[in-house]
């Protein structure tokens, strides 16, 4: 999960989209971007790093133009530490084409392959969302067959990048002299909303990954992107926009409600805060049911993400909700840093428990998700150390036990704490007298009711349903080996490990 913007005014849109970012950096902490056009120029600046580091007075000054798209990178493909793998990415034809990218695709080998051999384009990176691009600009070439590309066109070309892209895909691009594209896979896997306003001199657009960054830019929300939908704003400043995808259904990521998005944000006709309580009142429930042998003195949610759901937790059940870890706000979320060693360190450093709300005490911690275990390890010790008598874990999430391979760093099961052992063996593992997982239909539950036309969500990573239908045993093992194996990126290793990549998607018909 990134988070990604786009604009277009009728005044510089450089303040607006820094603006956007910092509301969206809870989705990518590694690296930011924009670019503006100018007339036919692009303005780009783009770097490793938070938002507030990444752009300067300097870097602002030069951002000109009244249209532009922004990024914040969470990295999920190719090289995390690459500065030459901040997005946007840019290619120089047709016309001139920025793109960014949430997502992940599932067939970016195959394609970075088909795209040199059959577009003869060349992908430098290992970045997916480079491919992507260039599969874009690919299929713009072909509809425009060196014209002005107009709307229709432009969708067309759409359809082909959904029928060639497999995975998980919210995008903007612009097209240098033509405008603001914006566009979502069949499945709306990750998020992607429109806002408008009204200005003086017309109506303005912005699309974003989130509706907190509409609300913080004082843009209205119009609606969600469809799954397969375009969005097209032109030069002019005319909004268009179609049903791109021949087959689309909604199968929004159930991990943006219970941990990825901002519970400030509405994503698909949902409340992401809403879905958080009622995610708490379920587990509530199910402590009522199976678990009211515990003496639980106090609830205390394992800050930030699990606040709604501890608080709701706690009032369902009559007991005291005390805020029992002090999180220093200048250290960022620690799930999406990249590196174990980090993460671990960080969980420290982030947390501190105030002695008085343990000492004695039977205590609930409650927390969104259990991934890694990183966060559940370090907190049930620190709850022991400042005094507590037992200590009860409970997950707003069920277990995740497989991989995601749509847009969140979580690709190997190796690494995740719940793959491979029930739940007593997990408490164990993070030294929990008492575990309590959500169950995975009540967390679709939480979700449905606010919307009950979402038949269905990609719950992968708890159910191992991959809902593109491409991810296979042997897919899932070749990432988990360029995974565990980074030395296999360099020389030879790697170039089997693309042969047997490109051999897995061929075979699969990709
Ligand atoms: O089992 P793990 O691998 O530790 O992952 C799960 C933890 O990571 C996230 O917190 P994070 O610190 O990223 O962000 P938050 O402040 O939004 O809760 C999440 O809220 C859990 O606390
Ligand atoms: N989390 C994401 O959306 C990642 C986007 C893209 N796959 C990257 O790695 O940069
Ligand atoms: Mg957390």
């Amino acid at each position: 999960m990134c988070g990604i913007i786009g604009i277009v005014s009728h005044s510089p849109v450089n303040q607006l989209l820094y603006d956007g970012l910092l509301v969206l950096q809870h989705r990518g902490q590694d690296a930011a971007g924009i670019v503006t056009a100018e007339g036919n120029t692009f303005h780009m600046h783009k770097a490793n790093g938070l938002v507030r580091d990444v752009f300067r007075t300097r870097d602002m000054r030069n951002l000109l133009g009244n249209a532009g798209i922004g990024h914040v990178r969470y990295p999920t493909a190719g090289n995390a530490a690459s500065s030459a793998e901040a997005q946007p990415f840019y290619v120089n034809s047709p016309f001139g084409v920025v793109l960014g990218h949430n997502g992940n695709l599932t067939n970016a080998d195959q394609l970075k392959e088909d795209l040199f051999r059959l577009d003869l384009r060349h992908v430098n990176t290992s970045s997916d969302s480079e491919v992507l691009l260039n599969v874009l600009a690919h299929e713009l070439v072909e509809v425009g067959n060196s014209q002005r590309l107009n709307p229709e066109r432009i969708f067309k070309a759409v359809s082909g990048v959904h029928r060639r892209c497999k995975g998980a895909y919210a995008v903007v691009a612009m097209i240098a002299g033509h405008g603001l594209l914006a566009f979502r896979d069949p499945y709306g896997i990750r998020p992607l909303i429109i806002g408008s306003r009204q200005s003086a001199e017309g109506m303005e657009y912005m699309v974003a990954s989130e509706s907190v960054a509409i609300d913080a830019l004082d843009f209205k929300i119009m609606r969600d992107v469809a799954p397969g939908e375009a969005i097209y704003i032109d030069e002019a400043g005319q909004f268009h926009s179609m049903q791109c995808a021949q087959q689309h259904q909604y199968y929004p990521c159930i991990f943006e409600y219970v941990y990825l998005a901002r519970p400030d944000s509405v994503i698909d006709g949902v409340s992401v805060y809403e879905s958080r309580l009622r995610m708490g009142e379920s587990l509530a429930e199910k402590i009522r049911r199976d678990w009211s042998h515990l003496q639980i003195d106090v609830v205390i949610p394992i800050p930030d993400t699990s606040r709604p759901s501890a608080l709701q937790l706690a009032n369902q059940l009559g007991l005291d909700y005390r805020e029992g870890f002090i999180k220093n706000r200048y250290i960022g979320r620690t799930f999406i840093m990249p590196g174990q060693a980090m993460r671990k360190k960080s969980v420290r450093q982030k947390l501190n428990a105030i002695g008085i709300e343990f000492k004695g005490k039977n205590v609930l911690l409650v927390d969104d998700s259990i991934v890694r275990g990183t966060t559940s390890r370090e907190i049930v010790q620190m709850a022991r150390d400042a005094g507590a008598r037992q200590v009860f874990f409970a997950s707003a999430a069920p277990p995740v036990r497989f991989p995601n391979v749509y847009g969140i760093d979580m690709p190997t099961r190796q690494e995740l704490l719940a793959t491979g052992r029930n739940d007593a063996e997990i408490a164990r593992e993070i030294g929990a007298d008492a575990l309590i997982y959500q169950d995975i239909d009540s967390l679709i539950d939480a979700v449905r009711e606010l919307n009950p036309g979402l038949l269905h969500f990609d719950a992968s990573c708890f159910n191992g349903e991959y809902v593109t239908g491409d991810i296979s045993e042997a897919y899932l093992a070749l990432i988990e080996s360029v995974r565990c194996n980074p030395g296999m990126k360099d020389g030879k290793d790697m170039d089997t490990l693309q042969l047997d990549l490109n051999l897995v998607a061929g075979g699969r018909g990709g």
